[in-house]
């Protein structure tokens, strides 16, 4: 060992292999696990269509095939080739399954494989902890959407959202300095973000999103339809909560008989009207929404985010972050908070019943 101390700021490579099933994003991240010192150099290993046909097969999966955990681990090790100088990897795995009723939730992938590969230690399985305690296992970022909020100075509170497969929302009051006291954080799941939309453009014109929202602006949303979706006893259910990237699947049929920008412009509205209702649930009005995830370049969902909310909507970009890494630098993040023995959940993020860190280490033999 060096003679830094326990506690001083390292390099550390985040990735996340996200609900959408785009690829991986990995993003280095310099932090004590309590503060953000700066950030680093970042890449994007997309899947081929092959490899996204590979995932989509296994969704809601408890066991992945070993040729789809050879691929996650593959693509992951390709992906932190790209960078350099980091001493501590924060590998989330790719979602396949999450079932925080029946206390599971599977992130497919094995850290320990990822260890040897690339000959630093891991730390991995971020959520199953959290939900064997009976917490919902997700959101995660939230931890680190606090350590933002400090970062970029916010006076009051603000809230993060990610608009990935699917949405969710943080209120943080940046001046409460633990992320785990009652009152600094609240945050949950908020419905389904960009996942029914890239379904529909994938059945219907064989592409993989809604470039812009170019197809949505084109239509028109159908309000019923989008009010029925929100009887969904999802939105009745009090946060902490938290969803499956396929639990809104359904609402795919609500739109069959409109027309292809009907559709995306109701599926669209749909996204837009649950993160209105999510914000019903702030503590206190935020100064601000800061916008991260591939969603917020959906110039559509945005301009319907914004005509929903009491705030304004921005994306991230405007306080100097980078919306398209932040879950990546979230896992750096919370890697470290891992091997310092610092909670990385709490009653307010997942409704676990006391704050606490999940997380396993795994070290590539000496
Ligand atoms: N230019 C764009 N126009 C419209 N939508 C876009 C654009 N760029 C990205 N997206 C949307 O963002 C998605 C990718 O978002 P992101 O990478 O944040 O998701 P993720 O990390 O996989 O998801 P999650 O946060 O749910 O785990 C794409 O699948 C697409 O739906
Ligand atoms: C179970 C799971 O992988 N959930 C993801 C997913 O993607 C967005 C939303 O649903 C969020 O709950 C979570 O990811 C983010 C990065 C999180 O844990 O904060």
């Amino acid at each position: 060992m060096s003679g830094k101390s326990k506690t001083a700021p390292i390099w550390v490579a985040g990735c996340m292999s996200g609900t959408s099933l785009d690829g991986v994003d990995v993003a280095l991240l310099k932090t004590d696990g309590v503060s953000v010192c700066g950030f680093g150099d970042s890449a994007f290993r997309a899947y081929s269509e092959a490899e996204q046909a590979m995932f989509r097969a296994e969704l809601g999966t408890w066991q992945a095939s070993e040729a789809l955990t050879e691929l996650i681990e593959t693509a992951h090790a390709e992906a932190l080739s790209e960078l350099d100088g980091f001493e501590l990897i924060g590998f989330h795995g790719q979602t396949l399954a999450h079932a925080p009723h029946e206390r599971r939730t599977y992130q497919a992938g094995d850290g320990a494989v990822l260890a040897e590969v690339t000959s630093v230690p891991v730390v991995w399985d971020f959520r199953s902890t959290d939900v064997e305690m009976g917490g919902q296992g997700a959101p995660l970022a939230p931890f680190y959407h606090h350590a933002l909020a400090r970062y970029i100075g916010a006076a009051g509170p603000v809230a993060f959202l990610n608009l990935g497969g699917v949405g969710n929302l943080t209120w943080v009051d940046p001046r409460v300095a633990d992320p785990a006291a009652p009152d600094a954080l609240l945050a949950f799941d908020t419905g389904p973000a960009n996942a029914p939309v890239n379904d529909l453009t994938r059945a219907r014109r064989g592409e993989s999103y809604d470039r812009d929202g170019a197809l949505a602006a084109a239509g028109q949303p159908d309000m019923e339809v989008v009010a029925k979706g929100l009887e969904h006893s999802f939105f009745y259910k009090m946060p902490p909560k938290s969803l499956d990237r396929n639990d809104f699947h359904d609402v795919l049929d609500a739109v069959s008989d409109l027309s292809d920008a009907d559709a995306a412009a109701t599926l669209t509205a749909f996204a837009a009207a649950s993160v209105a209702r999510a914000m019903e649930h702030c503590p206190t009005a935020p100064v601000a929404l800061y916008v991260t995830g591939g969603g917020r370049h959906n110039a559509t969902l945005m301009a319907m985010i914004a005509a929903g909310v009491d705030c304004p909507v921005a994306p991230v970009e405007e306080v100097g972050l980078d919306g398209d890494m932040l879950e990546a630098q979230a896992f750096a993040y919370l890697a470290v908070r891992v091997l310092r023995g610092l909670p990385t959940s709490s009653p307010s993020t997942t409704g676990v019943r006391a704050a606490i860190g999940g997380g396993r280490v795994s070290r590539p033999a000496a």
